[in-house]
């Protein structure tokens, strides 16, 4: 199978889809890899390095659209690649179409197969393509938070640890899964007071067995919600629905409960945010101002982290591409009812249940 690579385009992008262990093992199975010059720049590595182990290196995107079968990528494909998408082409990347009507549309039209890593699921329903990420946009938003809730960053001043004789900050987490158990241990770790919410009691009793007395497990309810946020400098949103569009579990006329200059990470952002006044944002501008709350809701966290977080995806795509690439498209669907669940878009119908939902459109089993 032909496998390309192009170059990630997403502002401040800096994870690339494949390193060259995972080229060696493609082509150590009979495959050809094709590598965008340039691609892997941004974590570090060079065409040579991909060169050496046996990717061939080409000069355009077009060129890697227009050849590859498998297309593996980081981000979901942005407007300037739709017309590059090719009918019975299959691409492997982040898609969350549920936030994004107009890229659910273009790939409808485009006859791709798009399987998307978010809703890839193991034997045991979680997440394992999505978890790493999250794992690092977890432990990231503390650190972003914290700087945003400096003055020259806009926030209300406020040291996370506080120090001798003045108190810490109050952290509160919406959703106790992967990111918001990672932002619970880093600001924990930090000092802060810290509030973790989920409707999940099981992953509560987990977080309460796990974490250090500094975090205080809540039942999520809009009446816990409102508490929580009457006593935050810092507030992360975690919470997921696979496949769906994020609920608002926070509405703008909440955000007056808030003190001033407080701030909002909404990590779930790339499914729409869970804040009613979320807009997705870059790692260039990071943060805007709505009722005195600043809001930070960049969608690719990891990308500004490039080294650590290309090699921790590509730790568990890999095994993945080797199975789509050894067994066919097809017959690794077939075979993997885990891959089977990461497909959400085939031949221009929607394949999952919770993007169909999300648009109103109708759902279409793989059959
Ligand atoms: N912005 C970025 O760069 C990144 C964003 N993410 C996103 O972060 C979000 C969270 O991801 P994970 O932690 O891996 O998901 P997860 O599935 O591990 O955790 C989500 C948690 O939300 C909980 N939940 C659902 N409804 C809730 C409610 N009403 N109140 C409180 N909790 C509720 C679930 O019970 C679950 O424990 C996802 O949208 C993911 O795509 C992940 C990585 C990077
Ligand atoms: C999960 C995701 O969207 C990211 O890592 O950028």
């Amino acid at each position: 199978m032909i496998v390309g690579v192009p170059k990630e385009i997403k502002a401040d992008e800096y994870r690339v889809a494949l390193v060259p262990a995972g080229v060696e093992e493609l082509t150590r199975s009979g495959h050809r890899v094709l590598i965008q010059s340039g691609a892997g720049l941004g974590s570090g590595i060079s065409d040579e390095q991909y060169a050496q182990h046996g990717a061939e290196i080409v000069p355009s995107a077009a060129e890697v659209w227009r050849r590859a079968e498998l297309v593996v990528k980081v981000k979901e494909p942005l407007p300037q690649e739709w017309p590059l998408l090719q009918a019975g082409q299959t691409v492997f990347t982040f898609f969350h179409f549920a936030a994004d009507a107009e890229l659910t549309q273009a790939v409808l039209r485009s006859g791709i197969t798009a399987i998307a890593y978010e809703t890839i699921q193991d034997e045991r329903g979680r997440l394992p393509l999505l978890t790493p990420m999250s794992e690092v946009a977890g432990r990231m938003s503390i650190q972003e938070g914290a700087k945003y809730l400096e003055r020259p960053f806009e926030g209300r001043g406020i040291l996370l640890a506080g120090v001798p004789g003045v108190p810490p900050a109050t952290v509160t987490i919406l959703g106790a899964g992967v990111v918001g158990s990672n932002a619970a241990r880093v600001a924990a770790g930090l000092g802060a007071n810290v509030f973790i919410l989920d409707i999940n009691l099981d992953r509560l009793r987990y977080i309460d067995d796990t974490m250090p007395n500094n975090v205080t497990t809540v039942f999520s309810n809009r009446h816990n919600i409102l508490e929580c946020l009457r006593l935050s400098d810092l507030i992360i949103g975690a919470v997921l629905i696979p496949g769906a569009k994020a609920p608002h579990l926070v509405r703008r006329e909440d955000l007056k409960l808030m003190p001033p200059r407080a701030v909002v990470v909404d990590v779930a952002i790339d499914q729409g945010g869970c804040f009613e006044t979320s807009r997705p944002t870059t790692h260039a501008q990071p943060t805007y101002i709505v009722d005195d709350i600043v809001h930070y809701c960049v969608t690719n966290m990891p990308g500004a982290v490039g080294r650590t977080s290309t090699y921790a995806l590509t730790n568990v795509t890999l095994p993945y591409i080797l199975h789509l690439a050894n067994r066919g498209v097809m017959q690794a669907i077939r075979e993997h009812p885990g891959l089977r669940a990461g497909v959400n878009i085939h031949a221009g119908q929607i394949t999952n249940a919770a993007v169909a939902e999300s648009f109103g459109l109708k759902h279409v089993p793989l059959a």
